[in-house]
């Protein structure tokens, strides 16, 4: 395997920027020097990646991806090939998707089925979370297995009745399970049995378009289920990590837990930071393109997740990655905006807003970098083979410009959807040149990866759990 020596840099970690000289051999970071220093002049390589003026920073870490996932009657319009090609575009070589336990099925066969859709084909390396929808006894004994193995995580639902929903008591069981063998719940927390009441008065009274997908799923019951998530997790003694928060209440329940220095953690994710009920308004069904679950919130809680991603309340920037194309897909609820799938795409672009999120001047440098590869990196017990720049880490590291300039549109996304939620928004920062395990995925813009390149990677267990 070819070494390579990335020059001229500056190196950001979410523990320090330096001006660094790296050194790239057989697939891992071999070495860092100081610029100019006798170890840097030392460096020798197959080849040389000037990053003069460019930041040297470690590759994307994101951490909620759903690649052809069930979903309403359709499947997510990325497959694991299409989906982590354009990961690599955005500078992110590890994704963490959700393989899904179907009703009735052991967890096995879930993950099975998930391992069968990634095998072969990914551009960047992958691990699994493994989603509850049957928690029985069966369920709970093969939870221990799977951490084992290195699926250390698991996501519950309290929406979608029917589906994906569990019980309180099926999420205190799961949990009590977690506090024993070590796994981390990720919860859906938004109370879904008074959420599907609204749904049904809601349409009964002639309101089917997409904004009333926004105005059903409340705030308020984020916040409850967030709360109520929190408590059964302090019952149970583990630790607990709610997905996707956009409700500035719910944000305030993760302070108040972490105030009691709980394990409790949470992300949010760029949609919500930049988009909001606004766009749900969009007219011609438009608003079905902004469908998400939990929804859109109306612009004033931008600035509760900002700050709680300034003050640590919440901790990771996830993607929720879920697209459905707009042709066909968003397509099936026109007249019911419940029969809208959920979901909307973005793991191209996570790097990208986050940066921009620094030109603006909500976040740090070290912080970006922070939220978007070091921490989900040890969250999901990947550290530091993965989110960081050190000796001995895999070399997944992105050459990123901070003075390009860019737009972002369907049209020259890689993505496979037929809509950016994101179309028309110009950007500062580009990523320039991408190494997955030290091999280069993209070059200056053109594409140089390949399916199957990307491995599967067992995970540990939470690094922030004593
Ligand atoms: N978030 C969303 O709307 N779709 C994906 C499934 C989930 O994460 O709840
Ligand atoms: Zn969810
Ligand atoms: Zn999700």
């Amino acid at each position: 395997m070819t070494s390579t020596l990335i020059k001229g840099g500056l190196v950001v970690t979410d523990a320090e920027e330096t001006q660094a000289d790296l050194l790239v051999q057989d697939g891992r970071i071999a070495a860092l020097a100081a610029r100019n220093s006798a170890a840097a002049a030392a460096f020798t390589a197959d080849r040389t990646l000037d990053a003069t003026g460019k930041y040297v920073i470690p590759g994307g870490v994101d951490a909620h991806t759903h690649m052809d996932f069930p979903f309403g009657g359709t499947f997510s319009s990325d497959d694991f090939e299409t989906g982590t090609r354009a990961a690599a575009w955005g500078g992110t070589t590890t994704i963490v998707d959700f393989a899904v336990q179907t009703k009735g099925q052991a967890l096995r066969e879930g993950l099975d089925r998930w391992h069968a859709k990634a095998d072969g084909r990914c551009a960047v390396d992958y691990g699994f979370h493994m989603i509850l929808s049957d928690v029985g006894d069966g369920t709970l004994r093969e939870m221990d297995t799977l951490v084992e193995e290195g699926v250390t995580s698991f996501k519950m639902f309290m929406a979608y009745p029917g589906v994906f929903y569990s019980d309180d008591g099926q999420i205190l069981r799961a949990m009590q399970r977690t506090a024993d063998n070590g796994g981390l719940t990720m919860m859906h927390a938004e109370n879904g049995i008074a959420i599907d009441v609204l749904v049904e008065q809601a349409l009964a009274a002639g309101r089917t378009d997409p904004r009333h997908h926004g105005e059903v799923r409340k705030a308020l019951l984020e916040a409850e289920a967030t709360h109520r998530a929190i408590q059964l997790a302090r019952v149970a003694g583990a630790p607990l990590y709610v997905v996707h928060v956009s409700a500035a209440e719910a944000v305030e329940q993760l302070a108040l837990a972490r105030g009691k220095d709980l394990p409790v953690f949470g992300e949010t994710c760029p949609q919500y930071l930049y988009l909001s009920t606004d766009n749900l308004a969009e007219p011609d069904f438009g608003g079905a393109k902004y469908v998400c679950s939990t929804p859109l919130r109306p612009r004033e809680h931008q600035a509760a997740l900002w700050r709680g991603l300034r003050t640590n309340d919440l901790q990771v920037v996830s993607t929720d990655h879920c697209p459905f194309c707009f042709t066909g897909q968003k397509e099936l609820g026109r007249g019911d905006f419940s029969k809208i799938p959920n979901g909307m795409p973005g793991v191209e672009h996570r790097m990208d807003l986050l940066h921009q999120a620094v030109v603006d001047g909500h976040l740090t440098r070290r912080r970006w970098i922070d939220l978007a590869c070091a921490t989900p990196a040890r969250m999901f017990g990947l550290h530091p083979r993965k989110g960081t720049l050190a000796p001995g880490a895999d070399a997944d590291v992105v050459v990123y410009d901070p003075h390009a300039e860019q737009t972002l549109s369907a049209a020259t996304h890689h993505m496979n959807v037929d809509y950016s939620v994101y179309e028309g928004k110009r950007l500062t920062g580009r990523v320039e040149t991408v190494l997955s395990r030290g091999e280069t995925v993209l070059e200056r813009g053109t594409y140089t990866g390949r399916a199957g390149h990307g491995r599967y990677v067992p995970r540990g267990t939470c690094q922030f759990l004593g």
